[in-house]
């Protein structure tokens, strides 16, 4: 089924987009990266957003985190801005490639968030303003509790990945963006990585919002998806992904699975769901 929220439901959203638009301006033009945008992202939810290269995907990313502003609509995190969210620690972001500082080992780089100020700066609260998760059980979340001491030329590029989703979590953010986190990984691995993190989204009671152009990884991990349509970026319409909550690999070879994959590339290819 293909619906657009209504105003209703967005109030209990945890991010509500309402008719969000980019535009970026050079000298000579003005480019539409995204137009009329608008969905909601339910407190807890695991929401794919689904598009090919270049229809606005990190854009939209860009604009929840507070890291460009949008230049029409409004997006509300948490009830508040995109901005408040952000200074009170509420939004964790993973980008696709790990980015961990190459002098610090693990453990050092999950706990990087906390250090505002430096290192020697007295550690900044979690987004609850109670403590933050304590980094090394943030390791064994990710799997890596036995190489918490690595630096991250001795980790894989599964394995860095893990870091930077156990650093997004330390401050305990209520939502955390996913940009095309897996997108490096060779197939076998990113499978594993998948499976891992509906654990984690499980044991944490994130709220995720997952950006990919894989359709079979959206449909894996997701409950919803936003599919995007390029020139200029516009969304197509929202995706329930009515899968059992367990989401075992076989899962994927089964008639609903492959109709929802169905369903999602006719919606990227102009048709109804
Ligand atoms: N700072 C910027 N200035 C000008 N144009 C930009 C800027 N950032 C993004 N764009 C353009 O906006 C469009 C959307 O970019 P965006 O990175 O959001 O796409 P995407 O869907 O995430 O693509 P991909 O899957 O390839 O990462 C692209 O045409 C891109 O060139």
């Amino acid at each position: 089924m293909t619906a657009l929220h209504s105003r209703s439901e967005v109030s209990t959203a945890a991010i509500s987009i309402q008719e969000v638009a980019v535009r970026f301006r050079s000298k000579r033009k003005t480019f539409t990266a995204l137009e009329g945008a608008s969905f909601d992202v339910r407190e807890r939810e695991f929401l794919s957003i689904l598009g090919p290269s270049g229809c606005g995907k990190s854009t939209l990313l860009r604009v929840i985190a507070d890291l460009i502003p949008a230049s029409g609509g409004r997006v509300d995190v948490l009830g508040g801005t995109p901005a408040a969210a952000r200074s009170a620690r509420e939004i964790g972001f993973v980008f696709q490639h790990a980015e961990l500082l190459p002098w610090r080992t693990a453990i050092e780089n999950v706990r990087l968030p906390l250090q505002v100020g430096g290192r020697r700066a007295k550690a900044a609260p979690a987004a609850d303003g109670g403590a933050p998760r304590d980094p090394q059980e943030l390791l064994d979340l990710v799997g890596l509790g036995d190489r918490a001491d690595a630096y991250p030329r001795q980790l894989s590029g599964g394995m860095r990945q893990r870091v930077a989703i156990a650093r997004a979590l330390v401050t305990k953010p209520r939502i955390l963006l996913m940009d095309e986190p897996f997108g490096a990984l060779d197939e076998i691995t990113r499978e594993t990585m998948n499976r891992e993190l509906l654990r984690i989204w499980e044991e944490t009671g994130t709220t995720i919002v997952f950006v990919t152009h894989s359709i079979p990884e959206a449909v894996f991990l997701s409950q919803r998806i936003a599919v995007l349509t390029a020139n200029p970026g516009r969304l197509a319409g929202t995706l329930d992904v009515t899968l059992p909550a367990e989401r075992r690999p076989e899962i994927r070879d089964a008639p609903e699975f492959v109709e929802i994959a169905s369903r999602a590339r006719a919606l990227l290819h102009g048709g109804a769901s």
